[in-house]
């Protein structure tokens, strides 16, 4: 497990109180986070999460709790932050900024099938409609810039054919960055790393997504080419699957209707999505945080779907 900061139910049982939850009752820790430090917190009005940010600043926070709390105004299943008797969704827990959220019910759904595709494409569309009118703005922080300024600190750890592959789709996404097509897309808020584990269901109904924390404003079709790399791959291969992919397309355009300009961009935006965890796996696996005893993901997995989006044509968005 990664860093982790303690708490005992001493601790929270005096801090929970500027929170209208009631008494706490009991406290336990979640192991399976790498980026934050989670509790399971059940209190006299229901069980919550507790999340200590250990790598977020007080500056970053307010967008991703304020996402949140937008969403879950509007109905989209997302985790509801809780304000403190001050207002404060994010408040100093041990020195380290702290929220509480409500707890989704339900599990991961690691083996995907259509309808649990097409429960997440939808979903994703009304997030998306749903964020149009928040007032608040920051880039996504693993966007463009951040592949250029990661790009040459990996590039010395890598074979022949991985540098090419790398500094050639760096080339394509920076040109293609620049194009009218992709100027024209649609944008919002973001998920941006909407994964299989970052989605709770029950049964085939979806129950809500959560870990906002890589949130940022960037293009629609960028999210949803993210969720499709994820969510409707063969794992071993990379390879698309057909089922899959128009469940969860289909679902998202009966919600919000693709254009003409994202299906110009889907195969660019496809290798997009692939090069950006190619990229951040390469990095934690090179440049691992100090202070963190992780097991990084396997960056193979993203430079194979990358030379597989490159060499497949994309399916049609719609
Ligand atoms: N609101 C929530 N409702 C129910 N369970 C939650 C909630 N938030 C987090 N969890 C549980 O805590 C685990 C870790 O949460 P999360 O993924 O946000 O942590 P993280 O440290 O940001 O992890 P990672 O970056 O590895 O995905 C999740 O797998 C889930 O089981
Ligand atoms: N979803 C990312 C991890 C960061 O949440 C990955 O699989 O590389």
């Amino acid at each position: 497990m990664a860093v982790f900061t303690a708490v005992s139910l001493d601790d929270v049982s005096e801090w929970i109180k500027q929170f209208p939850l009631g008494k706490a009752l009991a406290v336990r820790g979640i192991a399976s986070g790498i980026e934050n430090s989670n509790f399971f917190i059940t209190t006299e009005s229901g069980e919550h999460v507790l999340t200590i940010f250990e790598n977020l600043s007080f500056e970053q926070l307010p967008f991703y709790l304020n996402l949140m709390r937008h969403l879950a105004e509007r109905g989209v299943l997302v985790p509801a932050p809780v304000a403190n008797d001050k207002g404060e969704l994010i408040v100093p827990l041990h020195g380290k900024p702290a929220a509480i959220v409500s707890k989704l019910e339900g599990s991961s759904q690691m083996a995907p099938q259509p309808a649990h595709c097409a429960a997440v494409g939808a979903m994703l569309a009304r997030m998306h409609l749903a964020a149009r009118d928040f007032p608040l703005t920051q880039p996504n922080l693993r966007g463009l810039d951040w592949w250029n300024a990661v790009t040459p600190t990996v590039l010395p750890f890598l074979s022949d054919s991985n540098a090419h592959l790398l500094r050639a789709e760096m080339h394509f996404q920076e040109s293609y960055a620049t194009c009218e097509h992709y100027k024209r897309l649609a944008r919002g808020p973001v998920h941006a790393d909407l994964f299989r584990n970052n989605v709770m269901f029950v049964g085939e109904r979806l129950a809500g997504f959560f870990d906002f924390y890589f949130a940022g404003c960037d293009t629609w079709l960028f999210d949803v080419a993210v969720t499709v790399n994820d969510w409707c791959i063969d794992l071993d291969t990379g390879v698309l699957d057909e089922a899959r992919v128009r469940a969860m397309l289909d679902a998202y355009h009966a919600v919000r209707p693709f254009t003409a300009h994202e299906q110009a961009s889907w195969q660019p935006m496809l290798r997009a999505a692939a090069l950006r965890f190619w990229l951040s796996r390469l990095f934690d696996f090179y440049q691992p945080r100090a202070a963190e005893m992780l097991t990084p993901h396997d960056p193979t997995h993203f430079e194979r779907i990358l030379r597989e989006r490159i060499a497949t044509p994309a399916p049609r968005l719609f």
